[in-house]
């Protein structure tokens, strides 16, 4: 099965990237980053990027991650911050080690794009 089906499908997509967003709003290392982002935004396009990355049947319909983040200045320290708090509900949400590995190496590569150089 997909790691989208393994993560439970798109209610719990939803409700992870929910989840991680409240941490990360909460979360002072980086959440200055967000104070004029459109959060529902930001969320709906999480979900797409996520289940399309995951092998669901979603369209990423958001900006590459290159043109998403430039001039923000997100350091190595502020990325690790931010998986910090993915985690965080990753393991809230019980979800096995191996799909938050598979998830994380999804993710991690998008650190060179993300992180101003
Ligand atoms: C793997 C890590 C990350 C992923 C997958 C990710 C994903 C995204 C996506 C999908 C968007 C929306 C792009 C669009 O609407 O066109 C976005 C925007 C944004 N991201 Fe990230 N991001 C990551 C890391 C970070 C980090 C580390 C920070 C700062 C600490 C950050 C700050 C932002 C901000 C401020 C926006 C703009 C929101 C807005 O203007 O509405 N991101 N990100």
């Amino acid at each position: 099965a997909s790691l989208y089906t393994r993560l439970g499908g798109q209610d719990a997509l939803v409700a992870v990237v929910d989840d991680f967003v409240a941490n990360v709003a909460a979360d002072k290392r980086i959440n200055g980053f967000f104070a004029r982002a459109d959060i529902p935004r930001l969320k709906r396009r999480l979900v797409q990027q996520i289940c399309a990355g995951t092998g669901g049947p979603c369209h990423y319909q958001g900006r590459d991650m290159k043109t998403a983040h430039a001039g923000m200045g997100i350091r190595k320290v502020h990325f690790a911050a931010l998986v910090q708090d993915l985690q965080k509900t990753l393991h809230k949400f019980k979800v096995p080690m191996r799909e938050q590995k598979e998830l994380l190496a999804i993710l991690g590569p998008m650190q060179k794009d993300i992180v101003a150089h």
